[in-house]
């Protein structure tokens, strides 16, 4: 069995996404290397890793906005060689990255002004993903009116309203306070239940992966490739005073 195989974990339900041997350089300097992996449908994968292990450039690869030198990335059972747009994916940063001059729910409609829905459809679809986030009554608040786990939640509410059927989500809620991160956590879960949509998070935070993922990726660095790969099958909700909780993330830091 070849390196490739071994890390490559075959799940049982059809894949969201498919990385198969996925290697990326920048310059003469690998980056990314034999990166095998697949996010079944309806799954919640973390990535864990040292930082600069090439977390974020993975997912930027799988989004379509860079480009990559070696292997397929298949969405959907799509195989590209190279990037594409695709566009059952959605992308959740850091930084909320909502737009100061726009309105909450203007905010929210932007990612549906390049399709050909009218200017009420478009408010109709914002205003129901507000209120599934908890926030039609800010809807025509500015961003700057909001609190963090508001910017946040508008952030997420902008990234479904294309209605995704994956989510790449890049430490969304490093900066949140633990109480407005654990009701992210929520949020996501409540997402993953109701809409099925596939996650894949970068995360630095152990017990944010335990918390959340069905499976966690560790990456090794130089070059970033799959160290393991660790199941989680505690049930929910998983409080990490909970001991099982608790080893669990115990263990894990051990291997990042
Ligand atoms: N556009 C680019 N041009 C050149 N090098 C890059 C570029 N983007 C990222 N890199 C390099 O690729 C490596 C991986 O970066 P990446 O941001 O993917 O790591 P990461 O694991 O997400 O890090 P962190 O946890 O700190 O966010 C780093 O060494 C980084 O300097």
């Amino acid at each position: 069995m070849t390196t490739e195989e071994k890390t490559k974990t075959k799940t049982l339900g059809k894949a969201a996404i498919s990385l198969n041997g996925v290697g990326k350089k920048f310059s003469n300097t690998q980056v990314l290397e034999g990166i095998s992996l697949d996010v079944s449908e309806g799954e919640i994968v973390a990535l864990l890793g040292r930082s600069g292990c090439g977390k974020s450039t993975l997912l930027n690869i799988i989004s379509g906005l860079l480009p990559f030198d070696q292997g397929t990335v298949s969405i959907e059972g799509v195989i590209s060689k190279n990037y594409t747009d695709w566009h059952s994916i959605a992308y959740m940063f850091q930084e909320d990255r909502l737009l100061p001059w726009r309105s909450i729910i203007e905010n929210v409609c932007l990612s549906l002004e390049t399709g050909s829905s009218s200017f009420n459809e478009r408010r109709q679809r914002a205003m129901k993903v507000l209120k599934i986030v908890g926030l039609e009554q800010v809807a025509h608040a500015w961003p700057y009116q909001l609190s963090g786990g508001m910017r946040s939640r508008a952030a997420l509410a902008r990234s479904l309203v294309i209605n995704p059927s994956i989510l790449l989500m890049d430490e969304p809620f490093s900066k949140l306070d633990p109480l407005t991160r654990s009701l992210m956590h929520t949020e996501v879960l409540r997402l993953q239940r109701e809409r099925k949509v596939s996650v894949l998070l970068v995360t630095h935070d152990v017990e944010e992966a335990v918390v959340l993922a069905d499976r966690i990726v560790v990456l090794a660095p130089s070059p970033g490739r799959v160290a393991t790969i660790e199941p989680n099958q505690l049930s929910h909700p998983r409080v990490p005073t909970d001991p099982l909780v608790a080893e669990k993330i115990r263990q894990l830091r051990l291997k990042v």
